[in-house]
């Protein structure tokens, strides 16, 4: 299958060109960054520290997805948009890891997958948190509605610029369809001075940022004398680039639609 890596020379793009060249099935078709990126001419496999793999970073999106299977986007969320819409004209499978989008973004993605692209989207490309998010599910289920708080923590590296993380919220969104309610109508995503007391059947958020961290998340439920902590912790970004990776390989024969990680790992039965 062949791939285009959008943001190439990022922390995600620069994991996938490496991951890529370890995965039987997937090869690089082209690599882009930004019009003015001081990357562009540089070979995206030194950049990626494998050494070199022929393929120069380029800002061409039209010339990058000539002849291209999929596209693998970490990159930002105006761009993911922009990005859908090609993928739909063309055809072509997305896979989405960005994060940070707001409801009208998210609606932009969904009717380029009803245009004609098909593409798997997710706050997090990891097997392990997207299990994670099954179980919240089953125990937010389990609790019932009012008994235990849900809280959700996070601690990410010092240069992530979106807050909740978008893992944060899929883990808010698990919690809230054990619950069976909307999480949009329940979200605590910020607290600061007299709060008041917790609303009962909220589902707050506590967002962290410093150092390395690649990426921490626990979704804690609070009880009457007792707490329950569900935790995933990030040591690696190739997690994420083999998610992605697989998303791509998976999504290769599917009809154009938009799809989970969770429908790519088989976790939705
Ligand atoms: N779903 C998941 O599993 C994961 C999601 N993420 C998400 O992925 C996104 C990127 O994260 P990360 O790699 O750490 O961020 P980086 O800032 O390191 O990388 C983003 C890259 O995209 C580039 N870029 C910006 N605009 C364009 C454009 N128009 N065309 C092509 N490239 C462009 C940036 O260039 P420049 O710096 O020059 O602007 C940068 O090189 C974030 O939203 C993050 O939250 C991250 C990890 C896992
Ligand atoms: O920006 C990051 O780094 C990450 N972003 C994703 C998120 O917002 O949850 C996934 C991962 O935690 C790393």
């Amino acid at each position: 299958m062949k791939l285009v890596v959008l943001g190439a020379a990022g922390r995600m793009g620069r994991t996938l060109v490496k991951v890529i060249a370890e995965t039987q099935g997937a090869t690089l078709h082209a690599a882009i960054e930004r019009d003015g990126s001081p990357a562009l001419g540089s070979d995206a496999g030194l950049m990626a520290g494998i050494g070199e793999n022929g393929v120069t970073i380029g800002s061409d999106i039209d010339a990058a997805i000539d002849g291209a299977d999929g596209i693998i986007d970490f990159t930002a969320p105006a761009v993911s948009v922009e990005m859908a819409r090609h993928a739909a004209d063309k055809g072509l499978v997305h896979v989405v890891g960005t994060t940070g989008f707001e409801a009208q973004d998210d609606d932009a993605i969904g009717n380029a997958a009803n245009s004609g692209a098909t593409i798997v989207k997710s706050g997090n490309m990891s097997l392990g948190v997207n299990l994670l998010a099954v179980l919240v599910e089953q125990a937010a289920r389990a609790l019932g509605p009012d008994a235990f708080d849900i809280e959700v923590l996070e601690m990410h590296h010092k240069h992530k610029v979106d807050a909740p993380s978008g893992t944060a919220l899929l883990l808010g969104e698990a919690a809230a369809k054990g619950r069976g309610i909307a999480l949009s109508d329940h979200a605590v995503r910020v607290r600061d001075g007299i709060t008041g007391p917790r609303e009962e059947g909220t589902i707050g958020f506590a967002t962290l940022r410093g150092g390395s961290v690649v990426g921490e998340h626990s979704v804690i439920l609070a009880g009457e004398g007792e707490r329950i902590e569900l935790s995933h912790l990030a040591g690696d970004r190739a997690i994420f680039a083999r998610g992605a990776v697989r998303a791509a390989l998976w999504a290769k024969d599917k009809p154009a639609g938009l799809y989970s990680m969770r429908d790519v790992l088989g976790l939705n039965a």
